[in-house]
């Protein structure tokens, strides 16, 4: 372990630092972080950017009484060494390891679970606002990118918190990268007041000419007036946010300690909310990442000197399959449009195919819904595509913009099912639930790669109301290529495998577990009917009646939660057509899913074969 950071436990231990040791430890953090991530894999360049600034806020603040909210929380790994968890920091995602964002479980240093961007300012004012309930004397600081500032969430936060006056301070981590480049009117802004050196210059003075114009007579009045407004905009860096109640200093440079510590020491003596504006580099310290930090955002396991991974793929993502399905189906139908919550990957070549067809919204998934509804609305055939998880964020977006509406919205929700590394935040294992009770709504989900080409051409030419298809992260199946490309027929699934002792209705990822699962059961006696739902809604009622007659068993497989999932419907429709048979959902437990690989996490809640087969014998070899 390295000379300074071995003598860190807590943030206590660094308040005696001098500046250069603070620069030092700051060295010895990122060595530590470069090695530990190039054999876990982690977000890398953002929590290489804010060391210093960590440093800095835990020099002056006295966490844990003093409180550090981090937005997203993947830039918090400079905080998880120094809050006593750098011993622990090897186990960093992986099964019953350090988790890749702040918990509140794992210390009394994270104040807020995160995962997902922009609450910080919220929670943030909310704990200020209980501490002055409550007669407390702390200081509040929520650490925000200039990503996570363009969401909605932080926009209503900075605009209750510059009202309520209250005593906090939001330090802004300006990088000008969201994951790829930031986008969009808040992000210029940013830019104009980082690239003008000339205006900190006259900053001071600014106050003073302003002052000096008169302000008297009613036309002339309103004139002097408007003028002294655009030269404040036109002089003092950041007086939107002086506007709208904060103090605004900045922008300093987030790397240099001193500076960095003496601003902070000064925001924690103003009144009211103030506005820290830093600006960092993402990937700090390690040349591969500041060159291309959108690529080292978040790495698996990756070789040092090079950069380069050390495991690469045999095969393609879903994602890569969904996306060249998608551009190609645009090449012949200019309907097609995409849209991206500040995910641009997630569309792959869509956007240099077809600039004018595609958008970034920003981190802004509720926006993404409605603007698709809008464009819907308007005839155009427009793919949302956001991971399951943050889809969550725009569930009222989709009930009254889009299904009350029956706007033909297409959405490719990514990441469906359970994700690994990034663990609760990030796990899609709540969409079956939070669509399928939607009027209007209809929902797929492949159960290989062919099949997500047809559901893409099946969302594309379906245009009676919403329609939502959900595809796993990580690598294909790697099934035999089909040439032609069919649409599927709404509500209709496919029968696969016909046995006389159990039936199993599976979806999506389960399903060619469920079939490997039934040819191995076979020969050990167990003889079973496999089928494929393809649909959670609306289900194929006329296959699923039949096939219930004519077995004792019934199994559902889902890689989503018990509670309101492909199950629960397919119980449903037993209840409601009064159907006789014994019931076993296999799913999720109802808990949060925890992080770890994706195959540990699989085996340890039995979605894989193994536990597909265990469990089908435990019902029926029971009976
Ligand atoms: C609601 C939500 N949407 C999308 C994401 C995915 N995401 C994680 S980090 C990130 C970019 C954040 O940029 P910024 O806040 O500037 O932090 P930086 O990585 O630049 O330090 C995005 C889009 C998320 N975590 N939450
Ligand atoms: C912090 C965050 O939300 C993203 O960086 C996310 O971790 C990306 O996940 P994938 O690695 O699955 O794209
Ligand atoms: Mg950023």
């Amino acid at each position: 372990m390295k000379e300074l950071l071995s003598q860190v436990n807590s943030p206590e231990d660094i308040k005696g630092f001098n500046y250069e040791q603070l620069e030092n430890l700051a060295q010895e953090i990122r060595d530590e972080i470069i090695i530990n991530l190039s054999e876990t894999g982690g977000h890398l360049a953002s929590s290489l950017g804010v060391v210093e600034l960590t440093l800095a806020l835990h020099t002056v603040l006295d966490s844990p009484q003093d409180k550090i909210v981090w937005d997203v929380g993947h830039q918090s790994y400079a905080h998880k060494m120094i809050t006593g968890r750098k011993e622990e920091f090897k186990t960093l995602r992986q099964l019953d390891g350090l988790s890749g964002f702040p918990k509140r479980s794992e210390s009394e240093h994270d104040h807020l679970n995160v995962g997902h961007s922009s609450t910080s300012i919220s929670a943030a004012l909310g704990m200020a606002s209980a501490r002055d309930l409550q007669g407390q004397d702390q200081t509040i600081a929520a650490v925000i990118g200039d990503g996570a500032l363009t969401a909605g969430m932080s926009f209503e936060a900075l605009n209750h918190a510059g009202h309520s006056g209250k005593d906090l301070l939001v330090v802004l981590n300006d990088n000008e990268m969201s994951i790829s480049e930031n986008v969009g009117a808040m992000s210029n802004y940013l830019s104009k007041i980082r690239s003008n050196p000339y205006l900190h210059q006259v900053e001071k003075d600014v106050g003073k000419i302003l002052n000096k114009i008169p302000a008297f007579g009613n036309q002339i009045t309103k004139t002097a007036a408007r003028l002294k407004n655009s030269l404040k905009f036109l002089v003092i860096p950041g007086i939107l946010f002086e506007e709208m109640g904060f103090t605004y200093l900045g922008p300093i440079d987030g790397h240099n300690v001193k500076a960095t510590i003496e601003t902070i020491e000064n925001a924690k003596n103003i009144e009211g909310p103030v506005l820290l504006h830093t600006i960092t580099t993402k990937g700090k310290g390690y040349k591969i990442a500041e060159d291309n930090p959108s690529k080292y955002h978040g790495v698996s396991p990756f070789n040092i000197r090079t950069g380069k991974k050390k495991k690469t793929r045999d095969k393609p993502t879903y994602t890569n399959i969904y996306s060249q399905q998608l551009t190609e189906l645009a090449k012949e139908d200019e309907g097609i449009v995409a849209i991206s919550a500040a995910m641009e990957k997630v569309v792959g070549d869509f956007k240099d195919e077809f600039p004018d067809r595609f958008y970034d919204v920003g981190i802004a998934e509720q926006h993404a819904v409605t603007f698709a509804s809008g464009l819907a609305l308007q005839g155009m055939k427009p793919f949302v595509t956001i991971y399951s998880t943050f889809l969550q964020r725009a569930y009222d977006q989709l009930v009254h913009d889009v299904c009350l509406q029956k706007a033909p919205v297409k959405l490719a929700l990514d990441r469906a099912g359970i994700v690994g590394k990034d663990g609760e935040t990030h796990q899609g294992v709540m969409d079956f639930s939070y669509l399928r009770h939607m009027p209007n709504m209809t929902v797929m989900a492949p159960k290989d790669e062919n099949e997500l080409k047809a559901m893409v051409k099946t969302a594309a030419e379906y245009d009676e109301g919403p329609i939502a298809f959900r595809y796993p992260r990580g690598e294909i199946i790697g099934v035999e290529e089909e040439g032609r490309v069919d649409t599927l027929e709404i509500g209709t699934a496919e029968l696969l495998r016909e046995g006389k002792d159990g039936l199993i209705l599976a979806v999506g990822s389960m399903v060619p577990r469920a079939l490997q699962a039934a040819q191995e059961l076979a020969d050990a006696g167990i003889d079973l009917t496999i089928v494929n739902s393809r649909f959670v809604k609306p289900l194929d009622e006329e296959l699923i009646t039949k096939l219930v007659k004519e077995h004792d068993y019934l199994f559902t497989a889902e890689e989503h939660l018990l509670q309101g999932g492909f199950g629960s419907a397919v119980a449903e429709l037993i209840v409601d057509n009064n159907l006789d048979i014994n019931v076993k959902r296999i799913a999720l437990p109802d808990k949060f899913i925890e992080h770890g690989s994706q195959d540990d996490l699989l085996a340890r809640y039995g979605l894989d074969v193994d536990g597909i087969k265990k469990q089908v014998k435990a019902v029926i070899s029971n009976q």
